[in-house]
């Protein structure tokens, strides 16, 4: 299948205030169109920040990262925000939705964002909130909203796009276990559903586990031969 997402010989090291700090070693990895992808490690080990360079949140310090044939490095900030609205979807350990804004105006922020009008996008997000089971919360502020049913509307502001990729940074780490464990399984079955590639850095190996392949990353190097490649 098609590689949708790769990177080749990334590395990262930060520079702040005279500090260096080497964080990711030659990193080569591909992620095929549609596929389940956990990257594992203990805290520390650089998940985020390869998961940020993915992303095109940040930059590696050597290499290139390529989405849908693009080399990240060559496009203008306008194009890789463009990029990243219409064809990845992002989802974290804190749902970070807007406050001021009602469950549906924030799963329909992404399409407005990308220039659809008010009706159309709100007709798409209610879709999307009906997939996650929260039909009946549409209107409720965040604050009104419990911790799973928050991750259940960042999940359906990460599909609303139709993303070629979602990404996703310990998204049930804030969750206690049986509810983490709702918030996988809707994860897995929409992406799957919807033919989307969902990469998630965690530490949990039993979650990594039950994804379509496991890459394993250690003091900022993957372990042999898992690229994917
Ligand atoms: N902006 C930064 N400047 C300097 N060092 C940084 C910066 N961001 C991250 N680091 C360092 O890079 C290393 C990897 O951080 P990263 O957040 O990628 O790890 P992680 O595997 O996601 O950890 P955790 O599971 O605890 O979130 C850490 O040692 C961290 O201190």
């Amino acid at each position: 299948m098609q590689d949708v997402l790769y990177c080749q010989h990334i590395s990262k090291t930060y520079n702040d205030a005279g500090n260096t700090t080497p964080v990711l070693h030659d990193i080569s990895l591909a992620i095929h169109g549609g596929e389940h992808v956990a990257i594992l490690g203990s805290s520390g080990s650089g998940k985020s920040t390869l998961l940020h360079l993915l992303a095109g949140l940040d930059s590696p310090s050597e290499g290139d990262v390529y989405f849908l044939g693009e080399n990240l490095a060559s496009l203008s900030p306008s194009q890789l925000a463009e990029l990243r609205n219409k064809k990845m979807g992002f989802i974290y350990q804190f749902h970070h939705l807007l406050a001021e804004f009602t469950a549906l105006e924030n799963v329909a922020m992404p399409l407005r964002i990308g220039g659809m009008s008010a009706e159309k996008a709100n007709e798409k997000a209610a879709q999307l909130l009906n997939d996650v089971g929260l039909s009946h919360r549409r209107e409720h502020m965040p604050s009104a909203l419990s911790g799973g049913e928050r991750q259940r509307v960042a999940i359906a502001r990460a599909l609303v796009n139709n993303p070629t990729v979602v990404l996703a940074d310990e998204p049930t780490g804030n969750l206690d276990d049986s509810t983490g464990e709702q918030i996988y399984q809707l994860l897995k079955k929409l992406s799957k559903e919807k033919q989307t590639a969902f990469v998630v850095v965690t530490h949990d190996t039993s979650l990594a586990a039950r994804m379509d392949r496991v890459l394993s990353i250690k003091d900022g190097e993957l372990l042999a031969n898992q690229t994917g490649r």
